[in-house]
């Protein structure tokens, strides 16, 4: 499937809320995030961020029995405008109002969703707005946490979500962005398509713990960085040891290169880089595996992106 021409690659500051507090009552959740939107968008004395992220599941606490509970229609078909003022969901509301007022691009973290057309489907679902608050990307998590590690975590999302089936990406002035959710890392065709698709960077909304984050999450955002030549980044809930899940935290950001340009700890705490273009045009001049792939020797992949 062939996609439009990207937006030119411009530098832009890339701002990542590891996100605490996250409780039982989503309207504090919300006035959380929100109030974190705002600090985040003063850029803490220093430069305007022009791209906010939030975490996974940052309305509600992480685990399948509480995503029906949680979950929020939006009915958001991509291609078509959508009305913020006239959706179901709170959260997409207050999203938008943050974006806005704060006056950046936003990627919402994820939240459940139910389907508007069949509300016995639930997604894990990401959405994302402009500055002037406008929905202009929705993905629902493809890959689903399913994992059983005896004696340390299992995990199944699937009792209560359904997969996305879409990739999914936003322009911005300053670069193509696409989205993932968590678990989709652990896809390297993901990844691969959007790039293929023309984006710059690949930006995940993640809750990885105490078992699986010490010893991937670095590990899978620089190989999805070296591997496509593109920026990769993980924003993660802050870690909270009184919580069902207990979330890794260590936010990161990648450059194409494979180099860790940003960590956070496990508090919550914003992180702030700037993506530099040059990293990206130099990675894919020096070492050119972009031009230079056998799709005669590895017919199994298309060569169509
Ligand atoms: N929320 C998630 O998808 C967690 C994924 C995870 O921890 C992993 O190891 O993968």
């Amino acid at each position: 499937m062939s996609t439009s021409q990207p937006p030119t690659f411009k530098p832009f500051r890339l701002a990542l809320i590891q996100l605490g507090q996250v409780t039982s009552d989503k309207k504090s959740n919300l006035a959380h995030a929100r109030e974190m939107i705002g600090k985040a968008a003063s850029g803490e004395g220093a430069k305007k961020p022009d791209l906010i992220v939030l975490p996974e599941c940052f309305n509600s606490p992480y685990g399948h029995v509480h995503f029906p509970v949680y979950a929020e229609t939006i009915g958001y078909t991509p291609g078509q405008a959508y009305d913020v003022e006239k959706s179901e969901s709170d959260s997409v509301k207050v999203l938008s109002e943050a974006a806005k007022e704060a006056g950046v691009w936003l990627i919402g973290g994820s939240i459940p969703e139910r389907d508007a057309a069949d509300s016995h489907k639930l997604y894990n679902t990401c959405t994302v707005y402009s500055p002037k608050g406008d929905l202009v990307a929705l993905h629902r998590k493809v890959h689903l946490f399913d994992i059983d590690i005896p004696g340390k975590i299992t995990f199944k999302e699937s009792e209560t979500l359904t997969g996305g089936t879409t990739i999914n990406m936003f322009d911005t002035p300053f670069a193509r962005i696409g989205l993932g959710i968590c678990y989709d890392i652990r896809f390297p065709e993901l990844a691969m398509t959007a790039a293929r698709r023309g984006c710059h960077a690949i930006i995940y909304p993640s809750a990885f713990n105490l078992t699986t984050g010490p010893l991937h999450w670095e590990l899978l955002q620089r190989a999805r960085a070296v591997d496509n030549q593109i920026f990769v980044s993980m924003c993660s809930p802050a870690r909270d040891m009184s919580a069902g899940y207990h979330a890794w935290g260590h936010t990161m950001v990648v450059d194409p290169m494979a180099t860790v340009l940003a960590e956070a700890g496990h508090e919550e705490e914003i992180i702030y880089v700037d993506i530099d273009p040059a990293v990206f045009h130099s990675a894919r001049a020096g070492i050119p595996v972009t031009t230079q792939r056998r799709f005669d020797v590895y017919p199994d992949v298309s060569s169509a992106a």
